[in-house]
């Protein structure tokens, strides 16, 4: 978002009334938050990011870091951060920054509608100047959070340049968990991953995800559904994808929460990501003027076992 754009601006252009307005958020950012019968939600400018969804009757199903930063150039700890145009470190240059230069930067809010039950908030961002000097390309990601029973998270990137780019993308989504150490992700069984824990050998997932230690997969080549079970907070929060050949499981441990700043020494427990993307041979590739969606949606079901 320009910063010029003030957040009375932004409700007078976007506000509906009773159901959705942008506020203040942490660190002064600003957020959007919908308030409608059927679920509850925030989304900072600052990357597009949702930060909560509660749907009705169920408890947050997002975990958000209490020690996150909240500031330009800075990532959101937790939540749903956008990452492109690379997935971890960028291959060729160590310096840039971790999952790309998107989730670090204000989006500009498009429109906020109200659709059937659900309210549908749309951020957009481009190339620029900045954007240009970690990555020489032109391009225009436009980000539609749905917001209702289900919550859709829909990454739309158009090559608004004229030569061919190629990109890695996800949306690492941070599930607010019970006890992460009793929490299972299925979905996976028999499917081939790169462990990063183990210099990215690969090998063969055999039944759910179990966390036992820290834990950083990359299951490529899967397009099926996977569902975080709780049994703890009682729920499965299931993720359907469209688009998206690549699924990744992340949780630090222990260990890995240490070397964190922005993440509690105890709040490792209470988070477990599984994240749609296209990552490394999955990276995908636009002539000019193509575009490619990505579609997460995300489901609580009762009764995690
Ligand atoms: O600390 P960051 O840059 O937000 O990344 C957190 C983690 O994100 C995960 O999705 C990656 O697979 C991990 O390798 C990475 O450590």
């Amino acid at each position: 978002m320009p910063s010029f754009v003030s957040i009375e601006k932004l409700n007078e252009q976007h506000a509906i009334a009773g159901i959705a307005s942008v506020i203040s958020g942490e660190g002064n950012l600003p957020k959007v938050r919908v308030t409608s019968p059927r679920a509850s939600a925030e989304i900072y400018l600052h990357g597009a990011q949702v930060t909560s969804w509660q749907p009705a009757g169920s408890e947050d199903a997002i975990f958000l870091s209490a020690k996150s930063y909240w500031e330009e150039g800075r990532a959101i700890r937790g939540g749903i951060p956008v990452c492109f145009p690379w997935f971890r470190n960028k291959a060729d240059d160590q310096k840039a920054p971790s999952h790309g230069f998107v989730r670090t930067k204000a989006w500009e809010l498009l429109s906020i509608a109200h659709e059937g039950d659900s309210v549908v908030v749309t951020l957009v961002t481009e190339s620029d100047e900045a954007s240009r000097r970690w990555w020489p390309h032109e391009f225009r990601i436009v980000h539609r959070v749905t917001v209702g029973a289900e919550l859709k998270l829909e990454l739309v990137v158009t090559n608004t340049g004229d030569t061919a780019l190629k990109f890695e993308e996800a949306l690492h989504t941070y599930h607010r968990v019970g006890d992460a150490g009793r929490t299972r992700v299925a979905g996976l069984d028999g499917a081939p991953y790169l462990d990063n824990m183990d210099g990215n050998r690969e090998k063969t997932q055999a039944g759910d995800v179990k966390f036992t230690g820290p834990t950083d997969n990359a299951y490529l080549t899967t397009r099926n559904a996977v569902e975080v079970v709780d049994p703890v907070l009682h729920r499965r929060i299931r993720t359907e994808k469209k688009n998206s050949l690549t699924t990744v499981v992340w949780n630090p441990w222990q260990e890995g929460a240490k070397a964190l700043a922005d993440l509690g020494d105890d709040e490792w427990q209470s988070m477990a990501c599984a994240e749609a993307g296209n990552i490394r041979s999955n990276a995908v590739t636009l002539a000019p003027g193509e575009e490619h969606t990505m579609t997460a949606t995300l489901a609580v079901e009762g009764d995690g076992r």
